[in-house]
Formats: C-alpha cells, structure tokens, sequence
C-alpha cells in the first residue's frame, strides 16, 4: 500500500530528506509544502516530491507520515496550528529540527489528543541552506535521532526507523533531554563560538585592515559553520538558551583558566593544555574508511600529495570522471615545500572515496592520506 509521506519546509533537510526517501524500496507518495512556492516548485522540478500541497494543513491531512523541517521556532508555531488539523488515525508525526526539548513540548498539544509524535534529528548538515543544496546522501554515516513522546509504540518508532533507511544514517533513540545537552556540547555552543571569533576579527579588522588576507587554514577552517542560515541559528540558541548558559559558564571559567596559564608563561603547562587537547581530538571517532561519522560535519575527503606542476589536478580530475566518480569540492590547501602541495578532494560517500582512492593508486604513484 503507498505511504503518503508529508515534508513539510524543502530546504537543505527536508530536501535532502526528499531525496533520500526517493530511493525507498517501499511504496511512497512525497507531499511537499514550503512557503515559498518557487522551493516547492524546485523539489517537484527535482523530483524530490510527486505533489505539491497548497498549504502545511493539506499536505498534512493526506499523509501517513509527516515531517517537519523547518527553522524549529517555524516548527513550534506550526505544531501548535496543527491542534486544529484532521489527521489520519495512525499518522506519525516528526522533525528534524536541531533542538528537542521547546519542540517535545510543542507537540503535546497533539500528543494530548492522542497522536503520536518521535522527535527527529539528523545529526547531519551544512553552512549551506535551500534546496540548492539538497543532497541525497547528506544524512549517510551520521546519527539520526529519534526522541519518541513516551505514549509513542516501539512498532510505531520501528515503522518511522523503516521509512527512514534510505538516509543511511545510523538511528539512535535518545530523550529530549540528553539530546539538548549533548548537542549543546558539540554542536550549539561551537556554533557561537566560531560566529564569535568571525566577529573578534571583523571588531579589530578596522585597526588592521590586513589582518583578513591572513585569515586562511586554521581560522577558516574553525569558523566555516559561521557562514551557517542566522534564522536557523537564532531559533537553535533560544531554544537551547539553558543548556548554552551551562556551556557558556564552563567555558569562562576555562579561559580564566587559560588568562593565567599565558599570564604565568609556564613552559611545561602549556605544553600540556595542547598535548591533552591533542589526544583527546586524536581520539574522536574518525570519518576513516567504513567508521561511522562521529563528529557532525559531514566531509568525505582523500589527500593527495601532489607535485607542484601543470596539469596534475586535470590529470587527477580525468581519472576519477573516467571512472564515473563525482566529487563535491576540490581544493589545495598547503604547499609544505616549493615542489609538493596537498590536494583534498571531497566526495559524497566513503564508498567513492574507496573507489577513488583505489583507482588512483593504481594509475599514480601519489601518495593519499584520510585523516
Ligand atoms: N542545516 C543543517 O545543517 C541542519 C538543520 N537541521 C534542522 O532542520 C531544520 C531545517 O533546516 P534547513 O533545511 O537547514 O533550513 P533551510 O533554511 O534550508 O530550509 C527551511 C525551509 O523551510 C521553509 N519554511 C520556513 N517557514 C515555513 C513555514 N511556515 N511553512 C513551510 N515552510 C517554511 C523555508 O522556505 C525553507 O525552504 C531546522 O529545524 C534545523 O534546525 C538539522 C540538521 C542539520
Ligand atoms: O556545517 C556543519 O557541518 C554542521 O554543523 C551541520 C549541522 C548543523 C545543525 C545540526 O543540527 C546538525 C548538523
């Protein structure tokens, strides 16, 4: 029988999510609503969705399984009309939305009345937003949370886990709760830290005005989540608001810390605050060959230790067209001396990565890295 699904918001998630549930082996009808018409057009242009619905309410009352992915105070707001809405008896509702407590507490007004509501959160994503950006194997190799309202059945969170295979992430369930801490830690908190640094930078931009052409490799890299939607970012913060508090305090009392180890210029100190960061970030899970993502940024790189003349990235770049292995970013980020330079190129999953790596070991005497 089809499984009416309905996504509701067809940015970079429920885009991406489109794309995925495209590959399902089960019978699926995708419903898409956004309010803005020319998105919903783009995703039925793409193929993402086979209908489009004239409003969230419509696409909602047709549909077995819905989720919403939009910006979460959008998503709170539309959780909250929805009390007036007629589902279907056995409809699931879910989110992808980055915080779960504000919107566990939104649904009640459905739970209430009987409805079942699993919070959801690929933990998967990019500085880049819309549908442009979709992509059918963003959520592959990463979490996908599953934070289920208590009266929600384990068959029901079976049947979502199903509908949700395709994504190729790994389904954990969690409690709102954890969820919000843990996310707080890894990803909300980092995310205010690398705008904060973007904005010390622009502050004392004006006295030095140079100082921004320096701003490559490690800055750039620490700040890339920077260039994020603010929309979405501003809903996150206020809804995690308590947990970034208790981040917040951590890491004042830490720089205080950190004030008097640069004040007390002790060698053997500092050495060790880098040498304990250093094990620690050494020992996070890699995105290596076949390990699941564990971090949240999604990248699928191969280092290439190239010689610095013409035509080798062309060369590199034919091979892997010939072999019919796309890549999603290309880039030199170092020249370590004047006759070698580092080539990364970016895939969209660890098996063209394999294949790439593979096909290039065979026709080059490159040397590659995944770090
Ligand atoms: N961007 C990321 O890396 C990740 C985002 N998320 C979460 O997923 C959700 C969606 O994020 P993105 O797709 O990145 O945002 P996006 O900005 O790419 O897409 C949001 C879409 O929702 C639409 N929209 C806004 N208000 C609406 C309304 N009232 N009715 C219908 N459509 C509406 C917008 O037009 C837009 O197309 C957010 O809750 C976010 O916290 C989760 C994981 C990763
Ligand atoms: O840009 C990146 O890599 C991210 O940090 C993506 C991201 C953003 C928000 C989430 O809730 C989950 C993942």
């Amino acid at each position: 029988m089809t499984q009416n699904v309905a996504i509701v918001g067809l940015g970079l998630i429920g885009g991406s999510l489109g794309l995925a549930l495209k590959r399902s082996k089960q019978d699926i009808h995708i419903i898409g609503f956004d309010r803005s018409y020319a998105t919903a057009d783009e995703a039925y242009r793409r193929g993402i969705i086979d209908s489009i619905a004239p409003s969230a309410k419509s696409a909602c009352e047709k549909a077995d399984v819905i989720i919403f992915a939009t910006p979460v105070n959008t998503t709170a707001v539309l959780l909250e009309e929805a009390s007036l809405w007629d589902f279907k008896d056995r409809v699931i509702i879910s989110d992808t939305g980055s915080t779960k407590k504000p919107i566990m507490e939104a649904a009640k007004v459905l739970t209430d009345k009987g409805l079942t509501f699993i919070g959801g959160h690929p933990m998967a994503g990019s500085h880049k937003s819309g549908i442009s950006a979709a992509k059918e194997h963003l959520f592959e190799n990463a979490y996908y949370i599953l934070t289920p309202h208590e009266g929600a059945s384990s068959e029901q969170i079976n049947q979502l886990s199903n509908l949700l295979q395709p994504t190729k992430g790994k389904i954990v369930v969690l409690n709102a709760d954890e969820h919000d801490r843990m996310t707080a830690i890894v990803s909300h908190f980092p995310h205010i830290i690398a705008s904060s640094l973007v904005g010390r930078l622009a502050d004392q931009e004006k006295q030095q005005p140079f100082v921004k052409k320096l701003a490559a490799g490690g800055f750039r890299d620490l700040t890339r989540i920077a260039s994020a939607d603010p929309t979405m970012w501003r809903d996150i913060t206020m809804q995690n608001r308590e947990e970034l508090l208790i981040q917040l305090d951590g890491w004042l009392q830490e720089m205080e810390s950190i004030r008097t180890l640069i004040f007390e210029n002790d060698p053997e100190l500092i050495f060790r605050f880098f040498e304990d960061a250093k094990k620690f970030r050494d020992r996070l899970p890699s995105t290596s060959e076949g390990a699941l993502q564990g971090a949240l940024y999604m990248t699928f790189d191969l280092h290439i230790d190239i010689p610095d003349h013409p035509g080798v990235i062309s060369e590199i770049t034919k091979i892997l067209a010939d072999e019919q292995i796309s890549i999603t970013n290309i880039r030199i980020v170092e020249t370590r001396t004047d006759v070698y330079g580092i080539l990364v190129i970016s895939f969209q999953n660890t098996d063209d990565r394999k294949a790439a790596r593979a096909v290039l070991s065979r026709t080059t005497d490159y040397s590659m890295h995944i770090l």
